[in-house]
């Protein structure tokens, strides 16, 4: 097994209950995160995010499948690596009248840690001139930044957070990208849940891509994105339809609009330029179109995963063993 901050290999939970009956969660999902990534784990709601996390953080008993924090098996031995770890799950709930810097006073106390880390953190979280103001009256943003200082307390070496950006305007998911980029820089390794894919794309270094419980692709972004990158190229002529008949001539596979042509699987675009100007045709504009992780993750999540057909993109092979007990580590959040 590959050795990483976070491991976890063919994770499976379903869910029982009488209203809702069974319901298959997590479906042998792997996950590798590595030292220094700011890893994004992408998949559209129900897919299975928050049960894998929940189920990493001894939360929710799993029904199969290993896991590893920090070297540590979870959950049975978090409790020695939960130092070393902040985690955001569940949504924090703070007293409204205690103000921010009280709050995390007194989860400093709680956690034995030396109060005066709590200005260091306030500093860190863009709150430093807000701390004397009561929750009340913070911001979705602010509070989820307060958050975000909670579990920072600990000098965590890993942090987990669970859709960050959620419910965030514009300024507020700005502020928590420009947070958990400054945390990286300082060796936090992050890993961050989200479906705000704009969000991974500008944030994240690597991605991990689920669906219906399932690993559909991962690895650092910008390779990920490169497998679904068909060498596409917009193209711009005076005479449009011409140019459409000359590049279909020379073999190239081309979709007609309006007022452009897009040509397909031409790695050198002087191809398409030659063609062209040998004709007389001269291009106006030739611009590449990259594939973005919007279009990547629906073609990924937008056909179903079909239960016996892995769709796993490399050769981690799920082992089955190491069955879950749940221990709370008093990571859900803050409970001030
Ligand atoms: N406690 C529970 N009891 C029953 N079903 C559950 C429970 N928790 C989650 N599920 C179901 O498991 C599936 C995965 O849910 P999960 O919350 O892990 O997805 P998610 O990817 O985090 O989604 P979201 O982005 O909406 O939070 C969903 O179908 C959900 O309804």
């Amino acid at each position: 097994m590959t050795s990483g901050v976070i491991e976890i290999e063919g994770l499976r939970k379903t869910f029982h209950s009488v209203r809702r009956g069974r319901r298959v969660a997590v479906d042998g999902f792997d996950l590798l995160v590595e030292a220094g990534q700011v890893h994004g784990f992408l998949g559209p709601n129900g897919s299975g995010k928050t049960t894998t996390l929940r189920a990493l953080l001894g939360l929710v008993r799993a029904d199969d499948g290993r896991m590893r924090v920090l070297g540590a098996n979870a959950p049975e031995q978090l409790p020695q690596v939960s130092g070393r770890v902040g985690a955001i799950v569940e949504s924090p709930q703070f007293f409204g009248n205690f103000t921010g810097y009280r709050t995390l006073r007194l989860l400093a106390l709680a956690g034995g840690v030396p109060v005066n880390r709590v200005d260091e953190v306030l500093e860190e979280v863009g709150l430093a001139d807000r701390g004397d103001e009561r929750v009340k009256g913070y911001s979705l943003g602010m509070k989820q930044r307060l958050a975000v200082a909670s579990a920072l307390l600990k000098r965590p070496e890993l942090l987990i957070l669970d859709e960050p950006a959620n419910g965030l305007d514009p300024a507020g998911i700005r502020e928590m990208r420009d947070l958990v980029r400054a945390l990286a820089a300082n060796g936090v390794t992050v890993l961050i849940s989200s479906h705000i894919l704009a969000e991974i794309q500008l944030i994240c270094d690597h991605v991990t891509i689920i669906s219906q419980g399932r690993r559909v692709a991962t690895g650092p972004v910008a390779e990920v994105l490169s497998g679904f990158d068909d060498n596409e190229h917009l193209v711009r002529v005076d005479d449009l339809a011409r140019a459409e008949e000359l590049l279909r001539t020379a073999g190239l596979t081309v979709a007609g609009h309006p007022d452009h042509l897009v040509v397909s699987g031409v790695p050198d675009p002087t191809t398409v330029s030659r063609t062209l100007g040998e004709q007389g045709i001269w291009v106006r504009e030739l611009t590449p179109l990259r594939p973005d992780l919007e279009s990547v993750f629906l073609e990924l999540t937008g056909t179903p995963t079909h239960p016996a057909v892995p769709r796993q993109v490399d050769g981690w092979a799920p082992d089955q063993s190491a069955d879950g007990q749940e221990i709370d580590l008093g990571m859900r959040g803050v409970d001030a």
